[in-house]
């Protein structure tokens, strides 16, 4: 009686509709291989606001425009924070780099630098050079190969990881760089290899961060593998960044920055803005987004997209049209070419309907309670925005499953992918919308539109075009499973391969 009388009374919660969890381990064991797929299926029976438990924490998912609007531009602020996991505190310099970091000032000042210092359309014209240069030494290598299967992909990673570095890096850390002269710390190939391994862990579910007691016990080894991969990077990130360091002090006043480290490391001058000012940690942090997360995201989306147009030659068929007619056969796809290239626009847009980047965009997190479509959303509840789901519902996309571009160009269709339009949101939406994506265009755009203007592709011999994988491999980026191999051929006269435009 006395303990009746004193224990407060507790309130309740209306959480979203969902599958009933078992104790402890919650819904975990439901979710599968592809988790997007799974919850996708789920969301139909309970509807497109649901919660599910993983382990012993809440998870409410948004599986419509309308739910997505709610959590990413209604009350955004509310649930523009990420939750605490492992890969945020043993990848992602202990919650410092900008993917894994909470609402606050940290990320706030990380995503100012991001905008105003490395991703303004100024700054970006002002390494498009090394960027064209890139682009001409990976399509002059596929030339190299001409009558060859090659796989497509393991060409497109090295491409996009050359660009993404010598812009964010400058070019002489990598042994296979230009021929064999540096003194490389890292070979391009070991870099990739660390890359794989940090998307593959930021993809993981750690089972400690849903069933806190088990975290010490570490069950799947993931937080070791964490451990190794964060040294082996800082390392690496360590040398690069003293030998801009040397460089920089050296120049005194006169420092002209030619790259993003040098821009990132002003910062750290004593005379830098005090509102922009960051130290080495908060350097080695933003360089840490900038190479898995430029890289792997852009290459994957060409993978997909080149996938579908070689499954798809009407698409192709018009794609090329509107390719010889801006370059009149003369020249390769240039980055400002964009804007007369509707139909290039549209396959992207497609590619990125049928197969966003990251399924479920980056898990977002509640800051405090908060009320969604009449339901509670206690703080700390994990969100999760099913843009995969929405991408392919029947009652936003006429044929959902369809690979149409056209859709994009009927009268009225005019649909935006930078976040405003909640049925498509490859780049998510509101403040923790994805700061890359502009790089991420230029270099899709060009890339799979020069991958198809420069060659015809054959299949290898008892390969068909049925044949090309589909079906995804889950993770942070979400990748075909299996890359194809295709043999280039050339479309133009050999002086065309050795043009530098
Ligand atoms: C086609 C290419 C790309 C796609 C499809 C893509 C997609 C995404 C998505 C879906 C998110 C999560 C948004 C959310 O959680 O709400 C994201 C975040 C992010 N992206 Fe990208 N991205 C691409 C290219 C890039 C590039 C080139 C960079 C940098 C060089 C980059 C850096 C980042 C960073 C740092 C974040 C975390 C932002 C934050 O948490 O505040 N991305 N991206």
């Amino acid at each position: 009686f006395i303990l009746k009388k004193i224990k407060k009374p507790t309130k309740k919660v209306n959480f979203p509709p969902g599958p009933t969890p078992w104790p402890i381990v919650g819904n975990l064991f439901q979710l599968g291989y592809r988790p997007h797929i799974t919850l996708d299926k789920l969301a139909k029976q309970y509807g497109d606001i649901m919660r599910v438990k993983f382990g012993m924490k809440n998870v409410v998912m948004a599986a419509s425009p309308k739910m997505a609007e709610e959590f990413l531009k209604i009350q955004d602020p509310i649930f523009a924070s990420r939750p605490p996991l492992s890969a945020g505190k043993y990848t992602g310099y202990d919650f410092k780099n900008m993917t894994w970091a909470p609402y606050g000032a940290h990320w706030k000042l990380s995503r100012k630098v991001y905008l105003m210092e490395l991703f303004s359309p100024k700054r970006l014209s002002s390494f498009e050079p090394v960027r064209l240069e890139e682009r001409i030494n990976f399509f002059k290598g596929l030339y190299a190969k001409i009558g060859q299967p090659v796989v497509i992909k393991k060409h497109i990673r090295h491409y996009t990881l050359s660009s993404i570095s010598r812009v964010v890096l400058g070019d002489k850390y990598f042994t296979d760089f230009k021929g064999n002269e540096s003194s490389g710390l890292l070979s391009l190939d070991e870099l990739i290899a660390q890359i794989d391994e940090w998307m593959i862990l930021n993809g993981e579910l750690v089972i400690g961060d849903w069933i806190p007691f088990l975290q010490p016990l570490d069950l799947q080894g993931l937080i070791k593998r964490m451990k190794n991969q964060h040294e082996k990077f800082d390392n690496f990130l360590t040398v690069v960044i003293a030998d801009h360091k040397v460089k920089m002090d050296k120049a005194g006043d006169a420092f002209d920055p030619k790259d993003m480290v040098d821009l990132l490391l002003m910062l750290t001058r004593d005379e830098a803005d005090p509102d922009m000012k960051l130290d080495l940690e908060g350097v080695k942090s933003l360089l840490h987004d900038l190479i898995p997360g430029g890289t792997d995201t852009s290459a994957t989306t060409m993978e997909w997209a080149i996938h579908e147009l070689l499954l798809h030659p009407e698409a192709l068929k018009k794609l090329r049209e509107e390719m010889d007619k801006v370059t009149g056969g003369e020249r390769w796809i240039q980055e400002d070419d964009h804007p007369n290239m509707p139909y290039m626009e549209a396959v992207i847009k497609e590619t990125l309907r049928l197969h966003p980047l990251s399924p479920m965009l980056a898990p977002h997190v509640a800051i405090e309670d908060a009320k969604v479509a009449g339901y509670d959303i206690p703080k700390g509840t994990t969100i999760l925005i099913n843009t995969w789901s929405i991408g392919r519902n029947d009652a936003y996309w006429e044929n959902p499953s369809e690979f149409k571009p056209e859709r994009f160009l009927e009268a009225g269709k005019d649909i935006s992918m930078m976040g405003q339009d909640f049925s498509l949101l490859p780049f998510g939406a509101g403040r923790r919308r994805c700061p890359g994506y502009s790089l991420g265009l230029r270099l899709v755009r060009t890339t799979v539109g020069n991958v198809f203007h420069g060659f015809n592709w054959k299949f290898p011999e008892g390969f068909t075009k049925d044949d090309i994988c589909m079906s995804e491999r889950y993770g942070l980026t979400t990748c075909p499973e299996v890359s194809t191999s295709v043999i280039p051929e050339p479309r133009f006269p050999a002086h065309f391969y050795q043009r530098s435009k």
